[in-house]
């Protein structure tokens, strides 16, 4: 009997081709809203997913033939993955496949901080010629300090390799420093980080993690990159730091307020303040989560996602 997988997000076409070629049964249905795929999803064995909508209880319990839920991506906080599992449905990820452009994102984004590029770039377009404000700084001797230490922080400490850094990472998960990064205490990276970049998930401990304490609890102003998820930070408190100079630049590919539709957030009465001042600062680079987004990871995050699928049935 031919295993039926409903697409509810568009992919790069090798994934449906493969999927096809190995026997699989394709269906699409990239429109119907959430509940009306829940009426349908019992006739489907799998589902392909990126980010339409929640997988939650009330999916999954009228899920009853699923076997699979393959997101195309690397983070599973839209889905309810502990009540999958006691289904016993495969979550399949593919942070093999969007790591290394989240790792040349995060790189490209500290040294456009650091050297004023977004800036620089605004100001001549301007017609203005200004060189002392647009003064950089250099890599060469800084520590990073990453939090997260897994796909996509391991990746983006192996592109910082070839700069004379020091790269410290702190992780829930002990004991898993590697030739490019030293694990420390959370503390030990407060004291001595230069730069902070984020790569973690988005949990209910990770929630708001970056507020006003864990930002003063720095021992040096720093900068900031955040590619994790935008609830990760406390951006009212973020702002604040900036303020006061204690964050010395911002680069966001994620926001706070990423799923709020951006035609409201604009609306004069809408935009909160502190939005306000992230659109307004120069020291601040935002970016419309595409650290993952690029031509070559749109191929390799279908290619992991067929092969994590056709594995999940050659067991
Ligand atoms: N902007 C973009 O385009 C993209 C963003 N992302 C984001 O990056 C995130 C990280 O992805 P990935 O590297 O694959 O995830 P991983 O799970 O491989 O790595 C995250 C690491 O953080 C650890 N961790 C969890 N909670 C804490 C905590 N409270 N304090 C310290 N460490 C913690 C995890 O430990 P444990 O395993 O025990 O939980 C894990 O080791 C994704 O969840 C997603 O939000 C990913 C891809 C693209
Ligand atoms: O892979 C992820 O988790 C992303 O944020 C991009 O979809």
């Amino acid at each position: 009997m031919s295993i039926k997988i409903l697409h509810i997000d568009s992919n790069n076409p090798i994934l449906w081709q493969q999927l096809e070629e190995a026997g699989f049964e394709n269906h699409a249905d990239f429109k119907s809203s959430k509940e009306e795929i829940e009426n349908k999803i019992q006739d489907y064995n799998g589902i392909v997913i990126r980010s339409r909508f929640k997988i939650d209880k009330t999916f999954l319990d009228k899920a009853v033939n699923l076997q699979f839920i393959a997101r195309v991506g690397a983070g599973l906080e839209s889905i309810d993955c502990e009540y999958a599992e006691t289904k016993g449905i495969h979550l399949i990820a593919a942070p093999e496949g969007n790591r290394n452009a989240v790792a040349e994102h995060s790189l490209g984004v500290i040294l456009s901080l650091f050297n004023n590029l977004n800036q620089a770039d605004a100001e001549i377009k301007a017609g203005h010629w200004n060189r002392e404000s647009n003064r950089g700084h250099e890599l060469d001797g800084k520590t990073v300090g990453i939090i997260g230490y897994g796909n996509m922080g391991k990746a983006f400490a192996k592109k910082l390799r070839g700069f004379e850094v020091d790269v410290i990472f702190h992780d829930i998960l002990e004991n898993i420093g590697d030739e490019n990064a030293r694990q420390v205490s959370l503390q030990e990276l407060q004291q001595k980080a230069d730069v902070l970049s984020l790569h973690l998930p988005w949990t209910p401990e990770t929630d708001k993690m970056v507020n006003t304490s864990f930002i003063n609890a720095f021992a040096k102003s720093f900068w900031i990159v955040n590619t994790s998820r935008g609830k990760n930070i406390v951006t009212a408190d973020l702002v604040e730091a900036m303020k006061s100079k204690k964050i010395l630049g911002a680069g966001l590919d994620v926001l706070e307020y990423e799923k709020l539709s951006f035609e409201t957030l604009f609306q004069d009465k809408n935009t909160p303040e502190a939005f306000q001042y992230l659109l307004e600062a120069k020291n601040v680079l935002l970016t419309p989560h595409i650290a993952g987004w690029t031509f070559e990871s749109h191929e390799r995050l279908a290619q992991v996602i067929v092969d994590k699928i056709k594995a999940v049935y050659s067991k």
